[in-house]
């Protein structure tokens, strides 16, 4: 049975100030089905871990370097956001992909450098809306799971987020139906790589998730949480999506 996770990602957003939106993010985590997760920028991660601590909230990275360390300036090691107190590190969002151009290789790579340092990768994966609008939404979420998600990848060290980048910060949701055909194919092509395994790997929907339509999206077979940007921000959204999820 695959626990339910609630994940936030701050994106670029937040100051040492927004911390008191953890704290009243505490009593809504103890649930006993649901796991939550926020991934806050890397200034703010120590403090984050700090202000969480003794709650079942985890906190995380947006993105890592793939090598240990070296010459790259403004980067971050996924050694670093473990010894700073993350469990977690975002691989392949596609604002990253976009704005960095990171290739399934890189992502790859970056999630590898996660396992090295015990954490989960949170390997993100979407079409934009001109492959949705050609046909090609299938072709595209499957080249970049096999080309994202590494072979040492387990449903222990590892959680997919499908992220149509169209729904991402628009308002705009694919339909349930369309959530739920790329969800139970980004299932079956977990299993024909990975066996009976495939079935422990924990499948997010993103783009676009609000209290409001939560409770709907997570009613969708094979959609295990969500990974959530603005409505993360503000605990009495993200308190909303967590009741919802818990209770689906
Ligand atoms: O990582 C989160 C996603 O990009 C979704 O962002 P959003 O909830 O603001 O649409």
């Amino acid at each position: 049975m695959r626990r339910k996770l609630a994940a936030g990602n701050w994106k670029m957003n937040g100051t040492k100030a927004n911390l008191a939106e953890l704290d009243a993010m505490k009593s809504t985590a103890e649930t006993d089905q649901t796991d939550v997760l926020i991934c806050t920028p890397a200034t703010l991660l120590s403090r984050a871990a700090d202000a969480v601590s003794g709650s079942p909230i985890a906190v995380g990275g947006q993105d890592c370097h793939a090598n240990a360390s070296g010459a790259h300036t403004g980067d971050i090691s996924a050694a670093m956001i473990k010894d700073a107190g993350g469990s977690h590190v975002i691989t392949g969002h596609s604002e990253r992909r976009v704005d960095h151009g990171e290739t399934d290789a890189v992502v790859a790579a970056k999630s590898e450098a996660a396992y090295a340092n015990d954490l989960v990768a949170v390997i993100c994966i979407g079409e934009s809306l001109e492959e949705r609008e050609s046909g090609k939404t299938l072709d595209v979420v499957g080249t970049q799971l096999a080309g994202s998600t590494p072979d040492a990848a387990t449903g222990a060290n590892t959680v997919i987020a499908y992220e149509p980048v169209w729904a991402i910060g628009t308002g705009k949701v694919p339909t349930l139906e369309q959530i739920g055909e790329v969800h139970d194919f980004i299932r079956e092509t977990l299993v024909e790589r990975f066996g009976d395994a495939g079935n422990d790997f924990r499948v997010l929907y993103g783009g676009s998730v609000k209290p409001s339509n939560a409770s709907e999206i997570f009613a969708v077979s094979n959609v295990d949480g969500a990974l959530v940007g603005g409505a993360s921000l503000k605990a009495n959204d993200f308190n909303g999506i967590i009741a919802a999820l818990d209770k689906a």
